[in-house]
């Protein structure tokens, strides 16, 4: 594992450049399996996660090549093998391939994923999608066994008791190439789904309604790729250097931004005092003075992002007064706190609520990053902090901030990666 050593203190500015998002990434990639060619994406982010979907796409004979931001993927020499579950369990994601292999092989077997530990997070709605497509699924012992008969997948009328981003993207995935039309209602709407629609109708899918809540999907025979695909920018990537140019930040530009994205993001900033300067796809963070406290309620697209509340953390601290934060996607989301409390932070959970007082005053300590986004924080909360912040299981930053260190330097920071003996891999 690595750790993350911050020298804290220092006020940043500059520019930077937003990636590609890793939750379109993370599911682009399996997807890239069911095309008949090769294929292409661009603004790929520099991510672990990243590295891991190659390893388990080499382990069926599809090789990539990851060069200045572009991965070419060749599923053409594609065979059926035994998926590498060390790699599996490192990201969430890795159950995109349930859906991917099912749509190309009518059959899956799929260990349960990891990914960040924010809670449960049941797959449910994945399998009842898949039934309903006609596939026969057991769950047995870490493993998922996903079968069709002969006649393989046929289009289905699915409603999702749950709002939920994996399900939708892992129905679409399978139904793809299915005989006949499925509809998913109650979809999930996050512009990561629309992103993958896109890549797919682009290569002769016909996936209408992506964005909306009722998706449907006409099943046809053959994809085929004739244009690099170019990621959307990464809006939580985003938010996180909207938070820490707001924490720490003497005037910071982000370029590669869809502001759309971010509006349930940007109005709480703009809510709190921030003076944002929002143009067309880049968005700039002056030096903020007086800071408003707010209150913060996760929900899904359009709704404030479950993956935002953390990283805002920081940014609260600094506001006149107690600001509110509720998590009602994973409500067990709290692995900060106790984390952002040795370093000083004013921050406690009453009644199902993260309440988040002034501090004035940071100072470095020896933290953990939990999971993504609590490492976020801690990193936000390391650079605004006096003296040295080490955050250890810094790979839970590395699996989805793109190029982190790189871009931190370019703002002014004083931060590194070492390796960190005291946690094993
Ligand atoms: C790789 C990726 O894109 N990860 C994102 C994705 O995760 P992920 O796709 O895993 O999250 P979901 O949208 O599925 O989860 C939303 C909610 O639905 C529940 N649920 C989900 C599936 C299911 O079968 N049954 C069920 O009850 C979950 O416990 C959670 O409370 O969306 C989350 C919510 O925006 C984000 O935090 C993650 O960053
Ligand atoms: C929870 C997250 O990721 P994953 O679903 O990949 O664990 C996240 O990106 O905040």
């Amino acid at each position: 594992m690595k750790k993350m050593i911050i020298h804290g203190g220092k006020r940043l500015s500059g520019e930077l450049t937003i990636g590609g998002a890793k939750n379109s990434t993370v599911a682009l990639i399996p997807a890239a399996i069911l095309a008949d060619t090769p294929v292409q994406f661009d603004t790929v982010p520099h991510i672990l996660d990243v590295h891991n979907l190659q390893i388990i796409l080499e382990s069926m004979n599809v090789h990539s090549t990851f060069e200045n931001d572009v991965l070419t993927i060749d599923p053409t020499h594609i065979e059926e093998s035994e998926l590498p579950s060390r790699a599996i369990k490192s990201l969430r994601a890795s159950y995109y391939f349930m859906g991917a292999l099912l749509g190309r092989f009518n059959r899956a077997t799929v260990t349960f994923p990891g990914g960040d530990n924010i809670g449960p997070r049941p797959i449910d709605q994945h399998i009842k999608g898949f039934k309903a497509l006609g596939a026969n699924v057991v769950e047995k012992n870490d493993s998922v066994f996903i079968s069709t008969g002969s006649e393989g997948l046929h289009g289905a009328r699915i409603f999702l008791d749950v709002v939920s981003v994996g399900a939708t993207i892992n129905i679409i995935l399978a139904a793809v190439k299915a005989h006949g039309t499925t509809s998913i209602e109650n979809a999930a709407k996050e512009p990561e789904i629309i992103d993958l629609a896109t890549f797919l109708n682009n290569m002769g899918a016909k996936i209408r309604g992506a964005g909306t809540d009722v998706i449907r999907i006409e099943g046809v025979d053959s994809l085929r790729s004739r244009a690099t695909h170019t990621i959307i920018p990464d809006r939580i990537e985003t938010g996180t250097y909207l938070s820490l140019a707001a924490s720490i930040g003497d005037g910071i530009l982000l370029k590669n931004v869809i502001p759309e994205h971010m509006e349930s993001f940007t109005s709480k900033m703009l809510e709190m005092g921030v003076d944002l300067q929002i143009n067309e796809d880049s968005i700039f963070v002056p030096r903020v003075g007086e800071l408003n406290p707010i209150r913060v309620k996760t929900a899904t697209y359009p709704g404030f992002a479950t993956d935002l509340q953390q990283p805002i953390t920081p940014l609260l601290l600094h506001a006149d007064g107690s600001s509110v934060v509720i998590d009602t996607i994973y409500p067990q989301r709290t692995q900060h706190i106790a984390q952002l409390k040795k370093m000083g932070a004013d921050i406690r959970v009453q009644d199902n609520l993260i309440v988040v007082g002034h501090s004035s005053h940071l100072q470095g300590a020896h933290v953990e990053a939990g999971e993504i986004r609590s490492g976020a924080a801690l990193m936000i909360a390391g650079l605004s902090a006096t003296g040295t912040t080490e955050i250890s299981r810094a790979d839970n930053i590395l699996r989805g901030y793109d190029r982190v260190v790189d871009k931190l330097h370019s703002l002014g920071a004083d931060v590194d990666i070492a390796a960190d003996e005291q946690v094993p891999e």
